[in-house]
């Protein structure tokens, strides 16, 4: 499959998530103005996609002139919770003082190491998985989307899926349909589809209802924001499933590069949530479902914590929260 996020004659080249599963196709945005109406709708999505997709755009900026620093401040606060969003401006920047080329050179830099460390990460974590429940084949339990469309390339937490597949150790993947913007339902289930992977969409609300009657070996999500003392920020309803998860003694595996890894917040109280827009809830498909009028609580994202987590893996193994986060 092609990259989600690169950079193709001057322009940001990106596959429409918003169109899939019905359609797949590519858009190229031009402008920054454009590349931050896409990170805002969600055209281009998922953490370590983010991280590109910022890189790049600064890259537009600097090609563009003007005032670069300004735009590239427009493009990391897109969207607030993914931290990769504004490192990857923050990597891209770093090298104005140089010219428009080397700000691509590094963007470009970051998009090939995307796809090492995603590949790096999710190897370490699959061990893990392996280790944490003796069942064969596996019945894994999937969040949102973390794959190939989540990421520049190959993906995180179903990444782990495509190690332990290309091994004949999957069964099976309960897919998180991923309310409201369905995810999982779009996303994570047409990318199992393509892999040959056999899988099943559930409603969300079904998650602790599987665990309960053993059909989840291990649940396995990505990250959007991990603070020093090892909390999660992932897409809302993470928290509820490692709750149930917990609750029922099956492993709960975080999946990520380390550039998901914000050491500057002690913990995940500091992290911003993106709250989105009341649509997203009242309406369905372009239908209204909800009543006129219907007040709305749209959080895109929760926070785990760190007690609740089996294992948070990087491409440098399973990270240990530093001492003096564990215990400020
Ligand atoms: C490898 S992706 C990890 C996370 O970014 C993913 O699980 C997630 O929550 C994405 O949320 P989204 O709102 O679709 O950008």
């Amino acid at each position: 499959m092609r990259r989600t996020v690169d950079w193709a004659e001057g322009a940001v080249e990106i596959i429409d998530q918003v169109a899939l599963p019905g359609e797949y196709r590519t858009l190229r945005l031009r402008t920054v103005d454009e590349l931050v109406d896409a990170v805002r709708r969600l055209a281009v999505r998922g953490a370590p996609a983010l991280g590109g997709a910022g890189a790049l755009g600064v890259a537009l900026a600097a090609f563009a002139g003007g005032d670069v620093r300004a735009e590239a401040k427009r493009v990391a606060e897109a969207r607030p919770t993914a931290v990769n969003l504004s490192w990857g401006v923050a990597r891209a920047l770093a090298k104005l003082d140089d010219g428009p080329e080397a700000v691509l050179a590094e963007a470009l830099a970051v998009l090939d190491e995307d796809e090492r460390l995603n590949r790096a990460a999710s190897a370490h974590a699959a061990e893990v998985v392996l280790g944490a429940s003796q069942r064969r084949p596996l019945r894994l339990l999937s969040h949102c989307n973390a794959g190939h469309l989540a990421t520049v390339a190959w993906g995180t937490a179903l990444g782990v899926v495509w190690h332990l597949h290309e091994r004949g150790l999957v069964e099976s993947v309960l897919v998180d349909e991923t309310r409201p913007l369905l995810q999982g339902a779009r996303l994570t289930a047409w990318e199992l589809a393509q892999a040959g992977v056999p899988y099943r969409i559930q409603p969300d609300g079904a998650a602790a209802a599987a665990m309960a009657r053993g059909l989840v070996d291990c649940v396995l999500v990505g990250a959007d924001r991990i603070t020093a003392n090892g909390d999660v920020a992932n897409k809302i309803g993470t928290y509820g499933l490692a709750i149930a998860a917990a609750h029922h003694g099956v492993p709960f595996v975080v999946v990520a590069p380390s550039s998901t890894v914000d050491e500057s917040l002690p913990t995940g109280a500091d992290i911003v949530i993106e709250e989105r827009a009341a649509g997203e809830l009242t309406d369905f498909g372009g239908l209204r479902v909800a009543p006129e009028g219907a007040a709305v609580f749209n959080p895109a994202f929760d926070v785990t914590p760190a007690a609740l987590i089996t294992a948070v893996v990087t491409e440098h193994g399973v990270r240990t929260p530093s001492a003096e986060a564990a215990h400020p």
